[in-house]
């Protein structure tokens, strides 16, 4: 690439800027409440981690300038001592800030003292550089303790945007006004005012950048979990009715029946079929066919208990698990669900209404039998077989079909 090219090419990412900029202030304006919880309860424990950490170092700093065993007989021991005082201080600091941390730790983060000690723990280790930068300026020009600490804050903290631009606003005023106290060279003074006021600008972007990066991962992942939910919920439930899949609700009824085999509990099932449903997709229409379907389905939900599992076999075929439940309630149930259906007025998409009748096929397995759910489910099919070859519009009974006592379903067993 030639010099010009490159130049040009500069030229154009520059004149991107503003645009990437302002797109970078939008994401940070779609951060939403949820995702600011979690960033904060994810700078809450990091906050014990920091007061650890920083409190050690400052622990071994406080040592490195021992303040007790000097003669105070020159500038240096005098800085020394102060130093050392300096560190002390900030180590009981940082040990109440750490107790702070554990006992607010349990509330919920817009809690007043949480927020207090989110900014305070900030201002005040930014504060406690600004101390020991201003000490230093009696042997030294240096200002690395104030640069180190607002760097530090921004590459640890996770502050929003207002707070670190709050935090390095304090940090720096403090610096400001408070360097004079002992730097009394003009230039000196101007040279570090101006870097104390570049590494703040910086600090600030810093924190920015991370609290969005940290909040566009939050957002990913929550997007990941919510989408994964609704593929589970669709794999689980049938995309018409709203009820089971037959799949899963084949897999919970075995987990309900080993329940029951543990609890030594009945447990039943109603296979329910809708009356010559054929009839009513061709006579009106294929959408008026799904609304009695997601009609039906719903009058099955309503009808059953919360604890019993209602799904869809296939086409008009519908099956309900009934833990817990004997035969003979089993029957009951169906009964019921039989006559619910023959009195409902179905409501079609036109807005005019049709009858649909059903026909159930009810089967039990007894505490101790020790049947599989295959055997359920084929004497469930069966009875519902009988019921439509008998008539519709009714319910059979599984435990009074001659069949079931023949080789077909003992070999089920
Ligand atoms: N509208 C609609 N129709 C469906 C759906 N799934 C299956 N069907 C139709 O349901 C009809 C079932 O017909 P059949 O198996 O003959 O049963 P039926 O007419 O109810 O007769 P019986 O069960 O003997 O009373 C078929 O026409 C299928 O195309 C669906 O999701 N929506």
């Amino acid at each position: 690439m030639s010099i010009r090219t490159g130049i040009r090419h500069k030229m154009r990412a520059l004149g991107h800027a503003p645009s990437h900029l302002m797109s970078g202030l939008r994401e940070l304006q779609d951060i939403d409440d949820e995702t600011r919880i979690e960033l904060y309860r994810i700078n809450l424990r990091r906050l014990l981690i920091i007061a650890f950490s920083v409190g050690s170092l400052v622990g071994a700093y406080a040592v490195i300038f021992w303040p007790f065993t000097l003669e105070l007989d020159s500038v240096e021991a005098l800085w020394r001592r102060h130093i050392g005082i300096a560190h002390l201080y900030f180590l009981a600091w940082w040990i109440v800030v750490a107790f702070a941390t554990i006992a607010i730790r349990r509330l919920p983060v817009e809690h007043v003292a949480v927020k207090a000690l989110q900014f305070g723990v900030p201002t005040g280790g930014l504060l406690f550089c600004v101390a020991v930068t201003v000490i230093d300026q009696a042997v030294t020009p240096n200002t690395s303790p104030f640069l180190i600490g607002s760097i530090a804050i921004g590459l640890l903290m996770l502050m929003s945007p207002a707070m670190a631009a709050t935090v390095h606003a304090v940090g720096y005023s403090a610096f400001f006004f408070a360097l004079p106290l002992t730097q009394h060279s003009h230039a000196v003074l101007l040279s570090n005012r101006s870097d104390g006021l570049t590494i703040s600008v910086i600090s600030v972007l810093l924190s920015i950048m991370l609290w969005r990066k940290d909040a566009s991962v939050i957002m990913a992942r929550k997007a990941i979990e919510r989408k994964n939910e609704e593929l589970k919920r669709a794999a689980e439930h049938d995309a018409l009715t709203g009820v089971l899949s037959r799949a899963e609700l084949l897999r919970r009824a075995g987990a309900q029946l080993l329940r029951a085999r543990r609890r030594g509990s009945d447990i039943s099932a109603v296979m329910l079929d809708l009356d010559h449903f054929k009839r009513i997709n061709d006579v009106h229409g294929h959408q008026a066919g799904d609304a009695v379907l997601v009609n039906a389905a719903r009058l099955m939900s309503r009808s059953v208990r919360d604890t019993d599992l209602v799904g869809r076999m296939g086409g008009e075929e519908f099956m309900i698990v009934l833990p817990d439940t004997n035969n003979k309630d089993a029957v009951g149930v169906a009964n019921k669900l039989c006559s619910s259906m023959a009195t409902a007025a179905f409501d079609l998409p036109g807005g005019s209404s049709i009858a649909v009748t059903a026909s159930c096929g009810v089967s039990t397995i007894g505490s101790g039998s020790g049947r599989e759910l295959e055997w359920l489910y084929a004497s469930t099919d069966h009875a519902l077989y009988e019921a439509k070859n008998t008539g519709r519009n009714r319910v059979s009974n599984a435990y009074q079909l001659h069949a079931l006592s023949t080789s077909e379903f003992q070999r089920l067993r």
